[in-house]
């Protein structure tokens, strides 16, 4: 699904990514961690062809970067963040929630076409599995921030992505918010035929049981990469947050708490 290889980025005489080597198959889901300023951001843009590697290789979903049509590549990538749902507040806030996430399968939707009942059928539902149904009719830009995050996952979800990048989809929300977001996230992730999913945060509670892999990210090099049970484990977690931390595992979650 993505094979990175040797991925080095410079800007202003700085490394920002260094040696990056990382694989990841199919049926394997990942977190990428890291605290702020690790270089997370970065390499998803990368993924995404938003940027490009000062060396190294690129490949998503079968394409060599370089040699692939990109704008073609992105439909089979959905993204999921914070910073996406406000933007789409602020500049489609007078749509449904319905119909922004029917604007997932058809660019136009709410300006121009009328969607198919089947197509009004599957966004309903969606939202129904998101948890929120009875905002199917509300205006985008009264929802709580945590119902708009969650509206554009489903957003993501009706468009059928290979690869679904969640880019700290609970930053800015509180506990139960976040919680509730997490329970939609692991409804579909533990889904077969599903997308692939990377899951990037600095909070490792928030890594789900269906995560399989996890990529530790510190000052723009791999820490560790693996199954996330031989890598999420006290030694390493302290290392990633120069802070002597002890991991503890409950109901499929690592907590961490300093020691
Ligand atoms: N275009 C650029 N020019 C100069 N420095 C940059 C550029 N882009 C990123 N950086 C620097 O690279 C480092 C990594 O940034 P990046 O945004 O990828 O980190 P991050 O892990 O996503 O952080 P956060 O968790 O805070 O969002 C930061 O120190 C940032 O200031």
């Amino acid at each position: 699904m993505i094979k990175l290889q040797q991925i080095t980025y410079h800007r202003q005489n700085r490394r920002i990514l260094d040696s990056i080597d990382w694989e990841v198959h199919q049926g394997e889901h990942w977190a990428l961690i890291g605290p702020n300023g690790a270089g997370k951001t970065t390499l998803l843009n990368i993924l995404n062809g938003y940027i490009w590697p000062s060396s190294g290789t690129v490949e998503v979903l079968g394409k060599t970067f370089g040699q692939t049509d990109l704008r073609q590549l992105r439909k089979s990538i959905g993204w999921v963040s914070s910073s996406l749902a406000e933007q789409y507040g602020r500049n489609h806030g007078r749509l449904t929630a319905s119909q922004v996430v029917l604007s997932g399968k058809h660019a136009s939707i709410g300006l121009y076409d009328s969607p198919s009942s089947e197509d009004t059928q599957q966004a309903e539902q969606l939202l129904e599995t998101f948890g929120c149904q009875s905002l199917a009719h509300a205006h985008f830009h009264t929802l709580s921030q945590g119902e708009k995050q969650r509206v554009i996952l489903a957003r993501a979800w009706i468009a059928h992505p290979k690869l679904l990048i969640l880019d700290e989809p609970c930053s800015g929300l509180d506990f139960p918010a976040r919680e509730h977001l997490l329970h939609a996230i692991g409804t579909f992730g533990n889904q077969a035929n599903g997308p692939t999913i990377l899951y990037v945060s600095h909070h490792v509670e928030e890594i789900l049981p269906f995560i399989s892999h996890a990529l530790l990210l510190q000052q723009g090099q791999i820490l560790a990469s693996g199954p996330k049970q031989q890598i999420l484990t006290s030694h390493n977690l302290s290392q990633l947050f120069q802070m002597k931390v002890e991991t503890e595992w409950q109901q499929g979650r690592p907590w961490i708490r300093p020691a």
